[in-house]
């Protein structure tokens, strides 16, 4: 994929030793990153390798127990700065079951001061985009999963934000609602957004990432462009795939069930 990045430019996102204990647990244990504007970092990492808490951390809704982090050259711990340049996809995304998706998007729109004429072109274009259009006087409480979903990842991105972290975007989704998402991510990418991609679904990742980073029990333990790392695995396995090295340093060799 084509990266818009300059060498020597400032990274979209930085991260220093970063930390997080909770009580006796610590769920990242010296974490540093270093992406540039306009790639795609594919996030991965066992249930409770301490992913969300990185995203958390990225995006300011949680402090760091040590260490630094800027996005933007922004300071994640000034999250008033940080709302407009980020935008974030939860694993369990905000949405008001009582609103319809085009009030859930106009109520964000207007949170995030875009002017009415710009939101209302914007909304329509994700809303054709992700087949929405047709439900988007329906009240969200009636969606399907996966419609809710397509509403908050359009609810994450409506600011046009530089960087934008999405928790398994394409959870729940149809094929073509997916692909539509892997698209997008592209698309974003190519257009200069940073985009930091947390997903249990590897040929995603093999897609659209430009890098790779495996988390495991919060400390990064591998990371570098899909290739080098499935080159890595096949050196000691019979195939080469992001399967195979992600369960080399993750530490296990049985399969993963499910996918998401
Ligand atoms: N608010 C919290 N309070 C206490 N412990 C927490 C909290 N949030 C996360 N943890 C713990 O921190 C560790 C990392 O959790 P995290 O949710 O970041 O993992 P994850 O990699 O996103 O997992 P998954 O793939 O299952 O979503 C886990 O052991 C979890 O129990």
């Amino acid at each position: 994929m084509p990266s818009t990045h300059s060498p020597g430019a400032q990274p979209a996102v930085e991260a220093t030793d970063l930390r997080k204990r909770y009580g006796d647990e610590l769920a990242l244990d010296g974490v540093s990153l270093s992406l540039p504007s306009g790639t795609v970092y594919g996030f991965l990492g066992p249930n409770g390798a301490g992913k969300t808490t990185t995203m958390r951390l990225l995006t300011g809704l949680t402090k760091p127990t040590d260490g630094e982090a800027r996005v933007c050259g922004t300071p994640v711990a000034d999250r008033r700065e940080l709302v407009s340049q980020v935008g974030y996809l939860p694993e369990t995304p905000p949405l008001y079951e009582e609103f319809s998706a085009r009030e859930q998007l106009d109520y964000v729109a207007d949170l995030r001061d875009i002017p009415p004429e710009t939101a209302d072109e914007r909304i329509d274009a994700y809303l054709d985009r992700f087949e929405l259009r047709e439900d988007a006087a329906k009240r969200i409480g009636s969606y399907s999963k996966g419609m809710k979903r397509k509403t908050a990842f359009v609810q994450s991105v409506l600011h046009d934000p530089d960087v934008l972290f999405l928790d398994e975007p394409t959870s729940g989704l149809d094929p073509r609602a997916a692909r539509r998402i892997r698209e997008s991510i592209t698309d974003f990418a190519d257009d200069g957004t940073t985009v930091f991609l947390s997903t249990h679904i590897l040929p995603v990742v093999e897609a659209v990432a430009d890098t790779v980073g495996v988390l495991f029990e919060g400390r990064l333990v591998a990371e570098g462009p899909p290739a080098d790392l499935t080159d890595r695995a096949a050196a000691g396995a019979e195939s080469e795939t992001l399967e195979d090295a992600f369960l080399a340093v993750t530490g296990g060799d049985d399969p993963v069930e499910g996918g998401e």
